[in-house]
């Protein structure tokens, strides 16, 4: 199961038997992941089960303990350019009087408008409204950041990794705290991206079920184990029970919805 190779040639993610971990203690390993440029993955699982951790070894932040990682054909490290990074759900001060466009405008100029030459500052306005533009925040220009509500918050964020025209999104929770409206929108508007401009993203998520219609595969890491597939491969009972450990059950509604549930009652639903 876990051994998936995309259809698309162009591999912007490969990671054989990959494990990962901090100091020499492994977090998780066995890992054989492959995503394809364009396509759009998330990746859910439990608290703790190290989601995010993956986006930090795709980053090149931490070692690999065991096995392979390719980003782009090479070392993670020497692909941190080509990836737009939101980090988990950042909240903004409100003591931050800044607007939208300048603050969007800050992750291009390096926080800096002092020495900046006024060319660089027009390229780095001009790129910011056009991303802003991309993910459907235009209407919030002239806002300041502070009066913006989660959801337009996030589309800021997803605006400000944009601007740097990245091949690849990785999105740690982005729909955390939205409401179903907000999280379907977004989710649309990140598969919008993902087709419109070939890019591939990486999204960690705790509900399966707004992503289901837009996802090509799903990495699921739970009990130290990582999965990967459709996420018709990967949403079994069979294939969830062997990789807990435990009796897991996954039900599908007539929509397609699907639901979990494990001999611990009150597990892991989506
Ligand atoms: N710098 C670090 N040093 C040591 N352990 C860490 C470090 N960062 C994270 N961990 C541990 O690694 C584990 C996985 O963390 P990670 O943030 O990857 O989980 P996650 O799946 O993203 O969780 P959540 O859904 O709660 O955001 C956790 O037990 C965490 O405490």
């Amino acid at each position: 199961m876990s051994n998936v190779t995309s259809n698309d040639s162009k591999m912007v993610v490969e990671a054989k038997n990959l494990g990962v971990g901090y100091g020499q203690d492994l977090l998780w390993s066995g890992a054989n992941i492959c995503v394809g440029q364009g396509e759009f993955v998330a990746i859910l699982g439990p608290n703790g089960a190290g989601k995010t951790t993956l986006f930090r070894a795709l980053l090149g932040n931490i070692q690999i303990l065991e096995g392979d990682l390719k980003v782009f054909g090479g070392a993670p490290s020497n692909a941190r350019s080509q990836i737009g990074y939101v980090p988990q759900r950042r909240f903004i001060d409100s003591e931050i009087q800044i607007d939208v466009r300048e603050f969007a405008m800050l992750a291009l100029l390096g926080g800096n408008f002092g020495p900046v030459s006024r060319a660089k500052k027009a390229r780095a306005r001009q790129l910011v409204e056009e991303s802003l533009r991309l993910v459907g925040a235009e209407e919030f220009i002239g806002k300041r950041i502070h009066e913006l509500s989660g959801g337009q918050l996030q589309r800021v964020f997803m605006a400000q990794a944009m601007a740097r025209s990245p091949s690849m999104l990785l999105l740690d929770e982005p729909l955390a705290n939205l409401d179903m409206r907000a999280g379907a929108n977004l989710a649309q508007a990140i598969s919008d991206l993902v087709k419109s401009h070939n890019v591939t993203a990486l999204l960690v998520a705790h509900d399966l079920n707004p992503l289901l219609p837009y996802l090509d595969r799903v990495i699921y890491i739970a009990n130290h184990k990582v999965a990967t597939g459709t996420p018709d491969e990967v949403f079994t009972s069979e294939n969830l029970s062997r990789l807990y450990g435990m009796s897991v059950e996954v039900f599908r509604d007539d929509r397609g919805r699907i639901a979990i549930f494990s001999e611990l009652e009150g597990g892991n639903h989506h």
